[in-house]
Order: C-alpha cells, then sequence, then structure tokens
C-alpha cells in the first residue's frame, strides 16, 4: 500500500518508519523541511507542499495525519478536501476531541478514521496501540497499515463509529493521569516516611514480579536513576506539570454522563494545582483558622 502522512514529529515519523519496514510506500509531508529530508533519508518520498503530496499519492489516497491535534488539523484537512473523495481514506492519529473528530468526519469528503495512539515515542521498537473509531470499511483497507504501526495485529481494533477511537484515548489519558498521580503518592510517602529508603530499588524491586509493575513504573525507575541520588531520588526536576487537556476532556465527559472518576479528576486537579504560587484557598483556610480559633497566622516572609 502507499501511505500518505503528514506531520513528521516525535510520532509522525515513527508511523513513517514502521510503515516502510512493514514493506510499504510513503509519501511524506511537514511545514518544516528538516522533518521531510529526515523521512525522506529513512526512504519515504518527500513532498514540499500540500498539492506536491495529494499529486504523488495518486488516485486512491490514504493519508495518516499526526500534526498537533486542534488548529492544525483543521488547517490541513481545510487544503486536503478539495482533492478528497469517498473512496480516499484520512486517518487522525492524534489527540483530538473525540467530538471534533465526529464533526470533521461529517465534513470531510473521504472516509475518516479516528484513532487514538498510545505508546509515545518508545513504540519505535515496538509499535503503538491503536484505538480506532470510523468506516468499517475504511478499517479493514487500512488494517495492513495499522498492523505496521502497532505492535502487531493484536495493537489495534475499531472500538465503534466516529468518534469512539478518540473517546478511548481520551479516557486512557485519564487513567495514565490516575496511574501518575498514584505512584506519584506511594513514592512521596516513602521519600518522607520513617526509613532510609532508596527510592531506585523499591522502583526496580517492585517492577521484578509485584502486582504493581507496569510500563509506567518502570518509567518511574527510570526517572530516579536518570535524575537523582538516593539521598534526593529527583534531583533538579520542578514541581510542575504541563498539559492536561486529554485529562479535562476526561472530567468533562464523566460530569456530563453522571460517572463519578474521583481519582482521575484529582490527579488532574493536583496538575493544576502544581502551576499555583499560593493557594488562595489555602490562605483563606489559614486567615479562618485566627478567625474562629484566635491560631497563629503563617505569613510570608
Ligand atoms: N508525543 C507523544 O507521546 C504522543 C503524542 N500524541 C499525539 O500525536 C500528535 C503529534 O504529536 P507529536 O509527534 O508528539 O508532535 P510533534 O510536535 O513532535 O510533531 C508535530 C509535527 O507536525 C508538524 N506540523 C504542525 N502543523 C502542521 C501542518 N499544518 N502541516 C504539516 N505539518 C505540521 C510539525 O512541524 C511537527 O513536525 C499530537 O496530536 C499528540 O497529542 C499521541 C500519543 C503520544
Ligand atoms: O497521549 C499521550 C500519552 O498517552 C501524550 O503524551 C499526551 O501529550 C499526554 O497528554 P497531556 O499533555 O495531557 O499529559
Amino acid at each position: 500500500m502507499q501511505l500518505g502522512v503528514i506531520g513528521l514529529g516525535r510520532m509522525g515519523q515513527i508511523v513513517v518508519d514502521r510503515t516502510l519496514d512493514g514493506g510499504h510506500d510513503v509519501v511524506a509531508f511537514d511545514l518544516d523541511d528538516d522533518a521531510v529530508a529526515t523521512a525522506a533519508d529513512a526512504g519515504a518520498t518527500p513532498a514540499d507542499s500540500i498539492g506536491d503530496f495529494v499529486e504523488q499519492l495518486g488516485a486512491e489516497k490514504r493519508i495518516w495525519l499526526m500534526v498537533p491535534a486542534g488548529k492544525a488539523v483543521d488547517a490541513t484537512l481545510d487544503d486536503l478536501d478539495p482533492h478528497l473523495n469517498d473512496e480516499d481514506i484520512v486517518v487522525d492519529g492524534g489527540n483530538s476531541k473525540f467530538q471534533r473528530s465526529v464533526e470533521r468526519a461529517e465534513a470531510c469528503s473521504a472516509a475518516y478514521l479516528d484513532c487514538g495512539t498510545s505508546g509515545g515515542p518508545a513504540g519505535a521498537e515496538v509499535g503503538f496501540s491503536l484505538m480506532i473509531g470510523g468506516p468499517a470499511w475504511a478499517y479493514d483497507e487500512m488494517t495492513p497499515v495499522f498492523d505496521a504501526v502497532a505492535t502487531g495485529p493484536d495493537g489495534h481494533d475499531r472500538m465503534g463509529e466516529s468518534g469512539a477511537g478518540h473517546y478511548v484515548k481520551m479516557v486512557h489519558n485519564g487513567v495514565e493521569y490516575a496511574l501518575m498521580q498514584t505512584y506519584g503518592e506511594g513514592f512521596e510517602l516513602l521519600a518522607n516516611g520513617r526509613y532510609d529508603l532508596d527510592m531506585e530499588t523499591i522502583a526496580r524491586t517492585w517492577n521484578n514480579g509485584a502486582v504493581i509493575r507496569s510500563w509506567l513504573l518502570e518509567l518511574c525507575e527510570e526517572a530516579f536513576r536518570e535524575e537523582g541520588t538516593p539521598e534526593d531520588p529527583l534531583g533538579d526536576v520542578a514541581d510542575h506539570i504541563a498539559g492536561g487537556s486529554t485529562g479535562t476532556w476526561t472530567v468533562e465527559e464523566s460530569l456530563e454522563q453522571e460517572v463519578p472518576i474521583p481519582l482521575i479528576y484529582q490527579a488532574l486537579a493536583e496538575r493544576f494545582d502544581s502551576r499555583n504560587e499560593g493557594r488562595f484557598s489555602r490562605r483563606l483556610a489559614n486567615r479562618l483558622r485566627y478567625g474562629f480559633g484566635r491560631h497563629h497566622i503563617a505569613r510570608n516572609e
């Protein structure tokens, strides 16, 4: 099969490499010329514009978008759409909001597959986990490429109709937030508790046979090994967590569906809290304790 890939960053280049390794042809485009050159070095046919890209793809277009979620997806689809028809297929492999994917599927002249992608840059070696929504015929048609990009045939499946792929990926990310939070809390207690413990040793021991072993726990072990010392397990890593859009969507959806997800919400709240200097609510509680009990008011230096 011939696949066109737009967006050749951390994730898109892996889509290119694994598709080529699977014995398929790739036409590659990115706004960044260096990224296009890297894809060409790997064996893809470079395109220098969307016009050039669609021309090189020929009649039946199979296109994978791996650009940042949001405006870049819309801008790319606007440019592509005049060149598409209902026998073509577009896959959005980024972290798009599922409602936007449903709207884009309705507006797109081609069959549209929303594809949640998990595995991160580490997926270069082992392949990704792909959660796909959209028309069954388009999923079936793309299966050889999904086999190559995913860990294999078991690493991808059609979750359901349009939006279902990005919906499942959204919830996956909510789970990711909560797992990170619970590992963080456990290690925080261990690092500040009553024994003099080594976090890397604990993570390594847990990763070998413990009930709570996982890839995220292997990444905890890696973080302690690469960032810290036994006395200071995370070195100069800051108390600040960026991102948050997929977790926010998960919490919004839980409110709409009236399904309680307190752990995921709490993990999201901790993430927002990490960006605050001096929480207003805690300052007010500090002052209120004086109000009702004449307790000491701690004041800024
Ligand atoms: N990095 C990760 O661990 C994961 C990322 N994702 C999702 O995959 C998508 C891509 O992420 P990354 O590869 O990490 O981003 P990235 O920032 O590494 O790469 C994005 C690429 O898209 C290109 N680009 C941006 N706008 C473009 C446009 N209009 N036309 C053509 N090219 C354009 C950029 O030049 C860049 O090369 C995002 O939606 C992200 O949320 C999903 C799972 C994991
Ligand atoms: O999807 C991912 C992992 O599964 C990406 O790494 C994503 O960028 C993480 O989301 P956030 O920025 O909200 O932490």
